[in-house]
């Protein structure tokens, strides 16, 4: 069948602001499973059968049960800013829409993953939406082999968070105005050059223009923990033990007026006592060279803007959201 006009939503889960996700089947019959649409990764990966119990909250792949299996076995590992995941390849149909966009995908059974910060995962795996360029073991994104089937009406997905993530083009009735398109700065990252970070009408960062990744796989805005430390001062925030700031949940304070992004610089967020607490949508993350330094532009950041990922001219595009 195909998509519809030759575009296709995949709806979104929010969880409390840090997490959002979409469901996919693999195999058949189709075998579901809650992934992470990450613009800063390019491989799919799913928790496999063979993974440790520890996991049995989530769904995981048993490709004894898919009749369109093919084994490949070649291990796999890839390191996020927490640690690695660890697995082997595996082949199958892969269905990313409910308008069924289905492909024949090699993606990573996931046997070790790190219990931290996986316990907290309301998501069973990550599927990359980078550049070829960016997947390991070389393996063709799940993206690439959509745009192989020419199906799709722009060689681009959008991404309303956390509302849906559509393939194939934009939607103008959740945006207004035109987008305003940055050119991707580094080619095979969905990376642009910042002009700057500004609180209020001062420039206080990046004040000779800097490198930041747009990353739909990420919760908040990160900066090098340094201008982040006295970002966090400007705003009255206080450092958490375990990283992170909160501001004080009572006065709500935002970004002075004038700020051109004004991100709400908080999500809520349950503390693992359970009372309520505003956690800041930034945090501080030294990325070291070749990489780094690096701002990152998460979820926090996105969820503001209609955001089109354009591989057809390499440029992502933000539109006033509706
Ligand atoms: C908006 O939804 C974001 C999903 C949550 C991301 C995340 O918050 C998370 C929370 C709980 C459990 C697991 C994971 C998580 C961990 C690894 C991969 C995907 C999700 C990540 C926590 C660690 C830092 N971070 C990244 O490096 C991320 C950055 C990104 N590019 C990925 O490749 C790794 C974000």
């Amino acid at each position: 069948a195909g998509p519809r006009n030759g575009t296709a939503p995949t709806l979104l889960t929010n969880y409390l602001d840090t997490q959002y996700f979409g469901e996919i089947s693999i195999g058949t019959p189709a075998q579901t499973f809650k992934v992470v649409f990450d613009t800063g990764s390019a491989n799919l990966w799913v928790p496999s059968y063979k993974c440790s119990p520890l996991y049995i909250s989530h769904s995981r792949y048993d490709s004894s049960k898919s009749r369109t299996y093919i084994a490949n076995g070649t291990g796999f590992a890839i390191r996020y800013g927490t640690g690695s995941v660890k697995g082997f390849l595996s082949q199958d149909i892969v269905m990313v829409s409910v308008s069924d966009i289905p492909i024949i995908q090699v993606f990573a059974e996931a046997t070790v993953l790190p219990a931290f910060p996986f316990i907290f995962a309301r998501f069973d795996g990550v599927l990359g939406m980078g550049y070829p360029s960016q997947a390991i073991d070389g393996i063709t994104p799940v993206f690439d082999r959509i745009l192989s089937q020419q199906i799709l009406k722009e060689d681009v997905f959008s991404v309303y968070y956390s509302r849906w993530v559509l393939w194939g083009g934009s939607d103008p009735a959740y945006y207004t105005g035109d987008f305003h398109y940055l050119n991707v700065s580094k080619s095979g990252y969905w990376q642009i050059s910042m002009k700057g970070v500004s609180v209020g009408a001062e420039m206080l960062f990046c004040k000779d223009g800097c490198s930041a990744a747009v990353d739909t796989g990420a919760s908040y805005i990160t900066g090098p923990a340094g201008p982040i430390s006295v970002l966090m001062k400007a705003i009255g925030a206080a450092e958490m033990a375990e990283g992170g700031y909160v501001v004080d949940s009572g006065d709500h304070r935002d970004l002075p007026p004038g700020t051109s992004i004004t991100v709400c610089v908080s999500s809520l967020q349950q503390s693992q006592y359970g009372e309520d607490i505003c956690v800041v949508a930034f945090s501080g993350l030294d990325i070291p060279p070749p990489a780094g330094p690096l701002w990152i532009l998460g979820a926090s950041f996105i969820g503001h803007y209609y955001t089109k990922f354009d591989r057809r001219n390499n440029r992502i595009g933000f539109a006033t959201a509706r």
